[in-house]
């Protein structure tokens, strides 16, 4: 990418900086994008969104976007920037800038595997730092310069004496209470599935200058632009001993887990929370195995990542073969991981490099494709750093008032019907009656959750309540307002006192 000619020349005569042109993408997107001129003229807010992004469908939900650049800066009202002095200052020409729905996060857009992006971030020692794109799909990319060697010896120092059997499912200690509840951590249960131990660093000058490089390395925004500790679990570093590994798993909070069910309580596509990335920074050389490996990535080769992905390439099968009988025995999962550890997408550790992976698309869903594992370690030791990144507050972080919305579903005046309200999780599963109207009866209340869903039925008079005919559905949104009648009629569900607006269901424009 070409600099402008800032710089004051030998004289004393300042260059004037000339229009700029960048490069305008949707969040994630990929290819050139379209050329824009950033005003000249002071431009700030909307009409500076409306100048960048008009031929882009960005006001999804009438909000305003977020701009990010290539280089991971941030450009939102909250930050003070989002003006086109701003965007004259820090943008290269024809960089690329990344339209950012409010509610949503940035996405390193990932182009062809072995393309490099020195991101506007100060990493190890001040140098910066560079992502290296390995995988498309999943979104997965080298990263360099994340963190000095002083602060990886703190961090192995550190945890040496408080390492335990790592659990699947857990969060930090010094997290009690802030999670989900304390149900979790009894939960927490030892599993043969990872093998490795795990201490976490959740504060000191290493754990937090790696959690706010990693924050701003993925361009993520918070709510007051400045860093928010919500938005990652604690640092954990992680030790494997010969033999040990991670099973393929994924990171993000699956619907069906039923211990955090965080999808359930908002899914991340309609503004809810879970983990969006992970960064992984590797402490040591392992002499051999120990790949973060991902099964269903597509393996390129590059001048850029052969290195990274090609480290033990020079043992023979043969020899490979014998490092695996000698570390893991005949037999088990960590046999046949270990050999595939070797065919697929695979990072090999070295002290310094790090990767960082999403586990959602850009559009906020899950990524299924995120599947990946810590390969067995064949010799050696492994150390490693690993940071869950949230695309909003952690649930339980959140007080809950936030989002608490109080529903009442009564049943509009002389209308000769009973209904039935069902709750419907997000799973889609069969939903789950929480009231009945009758005539003459009482109304329905229900405490609730953003985006939580009710279907509301015509149901059999004679107080059976079977389930009939559907009346209509309430997506629950604070946007109407936290405490909201909904009458039922046979002719439908209609918000009491709505406006026009209010009652339109919920419908994203992008
Ligand atoms: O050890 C690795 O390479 C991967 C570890 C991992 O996936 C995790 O800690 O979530
Ligand atoms: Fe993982």
């Amino acid at each position: 990418m070409a600099s402008r000619g800032r710089a004051p020349a030998a004289s004393c005569v300042l260059e004037v900086p000339g229009p700029i042109q960048v490069r305008v993408l949707p969040n994630g997107g990929a290819g050139d994008g379209r050329l824009v001129e950033v005003p000249e003229a002071p431009t700030a807010g909307a009409a500076l969104a409306a100048a960048l992004c008009g031929h882009l469908p960005w006001a999804e939900r009438g909000e305003e976007p977020f701009f990010v650049s290539e280089r991971a800066v941030v450009f939102a009202p909250n930050r003070g920037n989002l003006d086109s002095a701003a965007m004259h200052a820090a943008l290269q020409e024809e960089e690329r800038l990344f339209v950012v729905p409010r509610h949503r996060q940035f996405v390193h857009p990932a182009g062809e595997p072995g393309r490099s992006v020195q991101l506007q971030v100060s990493g190890a020692d001040g140098a910066p730092v560079v992502l290296t794109t390995l995988s498309s799909s999943p979104r997965v990319f080298h990263v360099s310069n994340l963190l000095e060697g002083e602060h990886m010896d703190r961090l192995m120092a550190d945890a040496r004496p408080k390492f335990k059997r790592s659990t699947v499912g857990e969060a930090p200690e010094a997290a009690k209470g802030i999670h989900v509840g304390g149900e979790l951590f009894d939960k927490a249960a030892k599993t043969s599935t990872r093998t490795s131990e795990n201490a976490w660093a959740m504060t000191g000058d290493a754990a937090m200058t790696m959690k706010r490089r990693s924050l701003e390395m993925l361009g993520i925004q918070t709510e007051t632009g400045g860093y928010d500790e919500r938005l990652a679990d604690g640092l954990q570093v992680v030790r494997y001993l010969q033999g040990q590994a991670y099973h393929d798993h994924l990171d993000h909070m699956q619907d069906f887990d039923p211990l955090w069910n965080y999808n359930a309580w908002r899914p991340p596509d309609v503004n809810g929370s879970n983990r969006i990335a992970t960064v992984f920074l590797y402490m040591t050389d392992t002499p051999l195995g120990g790949q973060t490996v991902f099964p269903l990535a597509q393996r390129v080769l590059t001048e850029g990542s052969r290195r990274m992905l090609t480290d033990n390439a020079s043992r023979s099968g043969d020899e490979l073969a014998r490092a695996m009988e000698a570390a893991l025995g005949g037999s088990g999962w960590e046999v046949s991981m270990a050999r595939r550890c070797f065919e697929k997408l695979a990072v090999f550790p070295r002290r310094g490099d790090a990767i960082v992976f999403y586990s959602q698309h850009a559009d906020g869903r899950v990524d299924q494709q995120s599947l990946h594992g810590g390969c067995p370690v064949l010799e050696g030791e492994k150390w490693a750093a690993n940071l869950w990144v949230w695309n909003a507050p952690r649930k339980g972080t959140v007080a809950a008032s936030n989002n608490e919305l109080h529903l009442t579903f009564t049943l509009a005046r002389g209308a000769g019907l009973a209904a039935l309200v069902r709750w419907v999780p997000a799973d889609g599963q069969q939903g789950n009656q929480v009231g009945k109207l009758q005539p003459g009866g009482p109304g329905v209340a229900v405490k609730t959750f953003e985006s939580h869903r009710f279907d509301v039925f015509k149901a059999s008079e004679d107080g059976e309540g079977d389930a009939l005919r559907r009346l209509g559905t309430v997506v629950a949104s604070t946007r109407r307002g936290r405490v909201q009648t909904w009458v039922v009629s046979d002719g439908g569900v209609e918000l009491q006192g709505g406006s026009a607006e209010a009652t339109v269901p919920a419908k994203p424009e992008l």
